[in-house]
């Protein structure tokens, strides 16, 4: 059995990143630049006015100006302004040559075309100058830069209407077991519903991939190797359910069948403990146990993780926060045990507090929280304590919700 860390390391290792497509400008947000964006012109492209005003030359002991034209924004005016003249202009209009100082139009007084100053201005004001933004060639984005709304408003501005990001990882998701029904059928005793497919594909689409849902295998060593078969199309597979010793768990026996190579296949953590990472060819395989809090505890640790390689991130873990434990947490387990917990501010700092019920089957425990707390094996936490956090919702949007009996 393997620590978190070393089998993150493992499932890392043996990720590589995804080639990238060309999409629709709007497609990239949220999506990861695949190569370096270089400004392919100046901006501004040109000399241009930043207000509504009148463009000249500002000489020593010129008083006046007579208006000789009108640029409105998106005009050019190729005749220079000769000394003396001034032409009226809108913001964002290219500044004529001749001109040096644009002259904001509550700044003069107009009397049959010719314009005097109400106050000295200073030569070159109110002009935005060609390039004072961005040079040609300089980097606009890095790659490996994520997208948001402010670098597809950069990006449009110099007319890129498709932009290069790493494509989306497609992933199949699996579920495996006699007992399980699909969404939309009516549970009965001895039967559940197959929700590990949903929270585990709702989870990868969070992370930036595109699942591809491939239904349920029965527990038979047929129909779970036809699905991992199926599922192989994909860029990598995710099964839950049939990861430990029962005597119907076939999904290890088949990956090996499959001439698979089992990377790791017991993770020292609770829950989760039969996590299992194994590579068939160069597709990962990720085979998460069945209980519904431990496949997507699973997820977080070990397939976010490797999604986000996949997809050129850098930062590949979520971000923790300090916090003060409302009350005590006992672990008198063997293993370490990843807790939900709900983050909340209070005052300067956070407040974190444990939801009672932790079962590996009780998803209620996860919907209730934000954050997830490592308690060591056989440790007692007290009151006040500071803990350090891993946040799931970084803007910490759960409500207080109470479930259950416990
Ligand atoms: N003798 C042992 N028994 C078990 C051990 C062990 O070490 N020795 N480990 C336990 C732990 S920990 C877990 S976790 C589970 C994992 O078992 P499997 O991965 O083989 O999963 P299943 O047995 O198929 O199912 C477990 C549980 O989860 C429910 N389930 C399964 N798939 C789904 C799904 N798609 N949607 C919702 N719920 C699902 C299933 O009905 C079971 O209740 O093994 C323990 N046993
Ligand atoms: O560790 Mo299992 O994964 O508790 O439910």
């Amino acid at each position: 059995m393997i620590s978190i860390n070393a089998a993150q390391e493992i499932v890392l290792k043996h990720t590589t990143q995804i080639d990238s497509e060309s999409v629709p400008l709007l497609e990239a947000i949220g999506r990861i630049i695949a190569v370096d964006m270089r400004a392919p012109h100046d901006l501004p492209l040109s000399n241009n006015s930043a207000m509504d005003g009148y463009a000249l030359a500002l000489r020593p002991g010129q008083e006046q100006w007579n208006v000789v034209d009108f640029i409105p924004a998106g005009l050019l005016r190729t005749a220079p302004v000769c000394q003396g003249d001034t032409v009226k202009i809108m913001t964002g209009a290219p500044v004529p040559a001749g001109c040096d100082t644009v002259v904001p139009i509550e700044d003069i007084t107009e009397d049959g075309g010719v314009i005097r100053l109400n106050r000295s201005i200073k030569r070159g004001s109110n002009i935005r100058k060609q390039g004072e933004d961005i040079l040609k060639g300089n980097l606009l984005i890095k790659s490996g830069h994520p997208v948001r709304p402010q670098e597809i408003g950069l990006l449009a501005s110099f007319g890129w209407s498709t932009l290069p990001v790493y494509r989306k990882p497609r992933i199949a998701i699996l579920a495996t077991g006699d007992e399980l029904l699909e969404i939309g059928s009516i549970p009965s005793p001895g039967k559940i519903i197959n929700s590990n497919s949903y929270s585990l594909a709702a989870q990868l689409i969070q992370a930036g991939g595109e699942p591809v849902l491939i239904g349920i295998a029965a527990d038979t060593r047929k129909a779970t190797r036809d699905k991992i078969v199926e599922g192989l199309q994909a860029d990598g597979l995710i099964i839950s359910g049939g990861a430990s010793v029962g005597d119907r768990d076939f999904v290890r026996e088949t990956i090996l069948e499959l001439q698979g190579e089992l990377q790791f296949s017991k993770v020292n953590m609770k829950p989760g403990k039969p996590a299992t990472f194994a590579t068939i060819g160069s597709k990962p395989v990720f085979a998460l146990p069945g209980n519904p809090v431990a496949a997507m505890v699973c997820f977080e640790m070990f397939v976010r993780p490797a999604i986000l390689k996949m997809l050129g991130y850098s930062q590949l873990m979520r971000p923790t926060v300090k916090a003060v434990l409302s009350g005590q947490v006992l672990n008198s387990g063997e293993r370490p045990h990843l807790v939900s917990v709900r983050v909340a501010p209070e005052g300067d700092s956070y407040k974190a507090s444990t939801i009672t019920n932790q079962s590996s089957a009780n998803l209620a425990s996860l919907t209730a929280g934000n954050g997830l707390l490592r308690l060591e094996p056989h440790s007692l936490l007290l009151a006040d304590s500071v803990v350090e956090i891993t946040l799931l919702d970084p803007d910490l949007g759960t409500g207080d919700i109470h479930y259950g009996t416990l």
